[in-house]
């Protein structure tokens, strides 16, 4: 496969200077995509061309912005095919599930327009000299870090916000799904946005640490995992001016307790544990059964609904419910993850096993009630750790024990559990007899702890992609009718 000009920067395609780094299709290792990595000073060239085209972008109308955006959802909703198929290929997810990424990248369009209106609009207020008026303003030249797991989908939740705003973008996709990213930047090129609005610098850490570390840049949106948010985070403490929003990973926990509907609950806990092969944040880690008989009749039904799974290629005609993971290596960490906590004393229900030389992994499930140092790791992939208990507030105090808090749900027949549930446990997302995974974008996204810094994504995004600016105003310098005691003016 030859290289190309992979690099988009102030409006044209440009090899990049560094070095070559390619990306593979998970399910049998081909080479779909290779080029050159960007270097530091292409990394400058594309921060500078994005400050060149700050004021003309910002200083457009917002229907004006808009209408280039629906443009790009126009390319996006032609393409969408083309999109799903790249996305498929490069991260071995299947095609029922990449078409979703694609529509879930048309869908944010509307839902940042709306929540550009809702969250930073313009608010007037009448005021007995003049009126006080709140403004949102962009920030300037924003970085946007992207995930492998939804290359699409979670970039796009932060650049679109961003455009409409009216920051100028450099995209840093993951070096695993650069494929994706590409095509996603020719539909924005289609779309007729400016040159130098977005630019996309492709490559591997290297590269993403020349942008992180750019004192050029006015923020830096990330989604990834909780060790690079941690590593950003530190590298933008003593820069208070500048906006860090971290979307990062999950330790989630899903409790069942008296819910009548086995079959709905099994149904639950794989769409939350095992959906995209367990990569999403969102994903459940950690099973809380009741001991006893109502427990033991839900795990064995799980054993055998999670022993029917489907996993095969993104294209096969009888679709898969999981695809491979994302990579050989991912699928191997998996297999010592488990491993790891056989040792510390877990048991294997179903165990998890590894296509060596592939990404492709069957699901597991190990019992793990009596694992004692338990690591607070989050082992991104399908692997589902049982805990049985007696004490429903033990059971919510042992899925409060990790660092993070971004999703977790309760499986119930009782309202006032919930009710319970709702107010003891600690994370951003917390579901009732739903899936922990598949969130809106119509709602705020976002984890405590170390999933997040507070900046919610989805329907939030609007907010850390402008500052409020409030005002008060009036028509002309005039005097006051009473002047501050000790004051004259003649
Ligand atoms: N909370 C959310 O919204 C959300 C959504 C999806 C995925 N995630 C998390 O993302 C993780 C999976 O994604 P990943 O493995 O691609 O994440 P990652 O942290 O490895 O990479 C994310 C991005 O950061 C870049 N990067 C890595 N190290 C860097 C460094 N030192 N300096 C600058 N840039 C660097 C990568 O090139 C990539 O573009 C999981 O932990 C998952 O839970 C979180
Ligand atoms: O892997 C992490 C994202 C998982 C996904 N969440 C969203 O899509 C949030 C909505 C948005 O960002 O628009 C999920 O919950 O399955």
């Amino acid at each position: 496969m030859t290289t190309h000009a992979a690099q988009f920067i102030n409006g044209e395609w440009l090899a990049g200077q560094g070095e070559a780094f390619s990306s593979l299709n998970p399910a049998n290792n081909e080479v779909i995509w290779q080029a050159n990595s960007a270097t530091a000073d292409q990394v400058d060239t594309a921060v500078k061309s994005a400050r060149e085209a700050f004021y003309s972008w910002s200083d457009m109308a917002f229907e004006a912005r808009l209408e280039i955006v629906k443009r790009f959802a126009e390319q996006l909703k032609e393409n969408s095919e083309e999109l799903a198929i790249a996305i498929a290929k490069e991260t071995g997810k299947p095609l029922w599930e990449t078409r979703t990424e694609a529509g879930a990248m048309v869908g944010k369009i509307a839902i940042s327009e709306k929540a550009y209106h809702e969250r930073t609009g313009v608010v007037e207020n009448a005021m007995p000299v003049g009126r006080a008026v709140i403004r949102h303003k962009a920030h300037g030249v924003v970085a946007v870090f992207g995930p492998y797991n939804f290359p699409g989908h979670l970039p796009n939740g932060h650049i679109v916000p961003a455009l409409l705003a009216g920051n100028t973008v450099i995209f840093k996709p993951s070096e695993l799904t650069p494929y994706v990213a590409e095509l996603t930047l020719k539909l924005w090129e289609k779309a007729g946005l400016p040159a130098g609005v977005i630019n996309l610098v492709q490559g591997e850490v290297e590269t993403g640490k020349a942008l992180a570390s750019h004192r050029g840049i006015d923020g830096l949106f990330f989604t990834g995992s909780s060790r690079t948010g941690h590593i950003l985070h530190e590298q933008f403490a003593g820069q208070p001016g500048k906006i860090l929003a971290l979307e990062m990973g999950g330790n989630n926990p899903l409790i069942v307790k008296d819910a009548s509907d086995t079959k709905a609950v099994v149904h639950d806990i794989i769409q939350s544990a095992f959906i995209s092969s367990g990569q999403r944040c969102t994903c459940a880690r950690k099973l809380f059964l009741p001991a006893g008989e109502q427990g033991d009749a839900i795990l064995e039904h799980l054993v055998r609904a999670t022993k029917a799974i489907k996993v095969g290629n993104f294209d096969d005609e009888d679709q898969p419910f999981m695809g491979s993971m994302i990579s050989n290596q991912a699928a191997a960490g998996m297999v010592a993850a488990q491993q790891q906590l056989i040792d510390l004393g877990a048991e294997a229900i179903i165990e998890l096993t590894h296509k060596e030389g592939t990404g492709f992994v069957t699901p597991g499930i190990l019992e793990c009630s009596n694992v004692t140092d338990f690591p607070d790791d989050e082992h991104f992939g399908p692997l589902l750790k049982v805990f049985r208990y007696t004490d429903f507030d033990a059971a919510i105090e042992k899925a409060n024990d990790t660092s993070f808090g971004l999703s977790a749900g309760l499986l119930s027949d009782n309202a006032e559990d919930y009710d319970h549930f709702l107010r003891r446990i600690r994370a951003g997302i917390v579901n009732f007899n739903r899936p922990i995974t598949g969130a809106s974008s119509a709602a705020p996204f976002g984890g405590i702890g170390a999933s997040g810094n507070h900046r919610a994504s989805a329907y939030y995004a609007a907010d850390y992609c402008a500052y409020p600016v409030a005002s008060v105003e009036l028509e002309k310098v005039t005097l006051p009718g009473a002047l501050s005691p000790g004051l004259s003016i003649d």
